[in-house]
């Protein structure tokens, strides 16, 4: 296995508030990764520590090379700005600005290919409609789109599918197959075990600390998702107190 992302001993959190801790293991290259666990179990926190976002409070973070500018992050639903006045368009034709660069340098092939990634996501006719006007599975679809773009090794996906519907979730579930056909690196954090267990072939199962590591279905056993749920109950009551950040 050639590992893509390694972690060492990695605590990561919030002035002296530990969010993830002693998280140790590698993600291999082309994984297929879901991250699953409890509310506040460190999850988005986890993703935000691998696109540099958050600088550890101990131990390491390793991109075997991959820049963490080079990485497509897509944040949960909530932490994206819907009011800014762009259109499907443009906000797609960002994922092409490390290339491009911000102002500028898009010619035919460029625009052929954002008119690609739009039509990838079902979104032909969309083009100039302001993002703010879009519903909630539009917009995610858009942001696919953009994904598509950046053709990035390695994409951190946070809570993707949350409030879409059916349909939408399963075209999307196909890109992500789609990504991982590439052998791209893929880590999305998922709260709908039944989809991990049909689409994601590996679980990190984390409560702030890893309670399960593997493929899937082992991972997800009962027992552990028992353990998780115990975890996140204990922390609550003393959550400020880590033998490690202190
Ligand atoms: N910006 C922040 N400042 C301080 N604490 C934070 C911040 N962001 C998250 N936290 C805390 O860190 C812990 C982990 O949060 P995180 O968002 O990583 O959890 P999560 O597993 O993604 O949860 P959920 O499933 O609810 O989205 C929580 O206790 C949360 O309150």
């Amino acid at each position: 296995m050639t590992a893509q992302i390694s972690f060492r001993d990695l605590t990561l959190g919030y002035e002296r508030h530990p969010a993830v801790h002693h998280l140790s293991g590698e993600v291999a290259e082309g994984a297929l990764l879901a991250i699953c666990g409890p509310n506040g179990a460190g999850k988005s926190t986890l993703l935000k520590g691998i696109c540099g976002a958050l600088r550890p409070q101990g131990g390491s973070v390793d991109l075997h090379g991959v820049s963490p500018r080079d990485i497509a992050y897509l944040p949960q639903g909530a932490e994206i700005d819907r009011s800014f006045p762009i259109s499907v368009y443009d906000l797609v034709s960002m994922g092409l600005w490390r290339r491009a660069g911000l102002f500028g340098g898009i010619g035919r092939r460029e625009r052929v290919r954002i008119e690609e990634a739009i039509a990838a996501v079902g979104l032909d006719g969309f083009e100039s409609r302001p993002i703010g006007s879009l519903s909630g599975g539009q917009m995610q679809r858009t942001l696919f789109a953009r994904l598509l773009l950046q053709d990035a090794r390695v994409i951190l996906l946070d809570e993707p599918f949350t409030a879409l519907d059916a349909k939408t979730t399963a075209d999307l579930v196909d890109l992500v197959g789609r990504w991982h056909g590439e052998r791209r690196t893929v880590l999305a954090v998922l709260h709908d075990f039944d989809l991990v267990r049909a689409a994601f072939p590996d679980t990190l199962l984390l409560a702030r600390q890893p309670v399960a590591w593997g493929p899937t279905a082992e991972a997800l056993k009962a027992e552990n998702l028992l353990k998780a749920r115990h975890m996140g109950e204990a922390w609550q009551a003393d959550a400020a107190t880590c033998p490690v950040a202190a």
